[in-house]
């Protein structure tokens, strides 16, 4: 059999052997030696902790009328504290009782996010309500882009040119709308190439 094998092996094995029974001749090969010292030690142990386990409770019941006291005393003192937060006349005191103030402070904290958030919400809709598109400056063409642009309302072939900055895509901008106004019906008449901008 392999479990009387791992028997002294294990350090469970041992723990039970001396649980189990005080007879140490068994068929199992661990030594008899520490047995007998160990059954002295756990009676001695056994007593020990006994004792320690009746000395505690004594304490624990001498202390218990006391901590109870201490306890009543301290309730009485935190009950107060709820009348400084000026709750609501809607808690009522079930409520008050039940929650601690971890709890009903939480709840304020929540009810005045919710209310900072609707807050929030309400005026981004009011702004996106009232707020306008922002419309571009309507342009006023200059002499030269008006001359250009008649020149290529009479159909004739233009080349324009200027430093940078000077509106050559302002016009060729307004060029294509003029165009695609009086070509409305037939848009394919229309066609952009190449443009310096957009
Ligand atoms: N008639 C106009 N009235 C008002 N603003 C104008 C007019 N023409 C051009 N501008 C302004 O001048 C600036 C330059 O115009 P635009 O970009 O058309 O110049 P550009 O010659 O195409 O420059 P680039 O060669 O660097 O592309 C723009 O801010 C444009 O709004």
């Amino acid at each position: 059999m392999a479990l009387p094998d791992r028997q002294p092996r294990s350090g469970l094995a041992t723990i039970r052997r001396d649980f189990s029974s005080n007879n140490t001749a068994d068929s199992s090969p661990a030594p008899s030696l520490s047995v007998p010292r160990r059954s002295t030690l756990s009676d001695s142990l056994r007593k020990a902790i006994q004792d320690g386990v009746a000395s505690r409770e004594a304490g624990r019941t001498s202390h218990g009328s006391s901590s109870d006291s201490q306890k009543r005393t301290l309730q009485v003192d935190v009950a107060p504290q709820p009348k400084k937060r000026r709750l609501p006349s809607s808690w009522t005191d079930s409520e008050r009782s039940s929650a601690s103030p971890h709890g009903s402070s939480q709840s304020s904290l929540f009810s005045t996010a919710s209310t900072i958030r609707s807050d929030s919400t309400f005026h981004d809709h009011e702004s996106a309500r009232t707020s306008k598109p922002v419309q571009k400056p309507d342009i006023q063409l200059s002499y030269e882009q008006k001359q250009v642009l008649e020149l290529v309302k009479q159909k004739k072939s233009v080349f324009y040119t200027g430093s940078a900055g000077t509106g050559k895509s302002v016009l060729l901008r307004e060029i294509i709308k003029t165009l695609r106004k009086e070509y409305v019906r037939t848009p394919e008449a229309v066609a952009v190439t190449a443009s310096t901008g957009d």
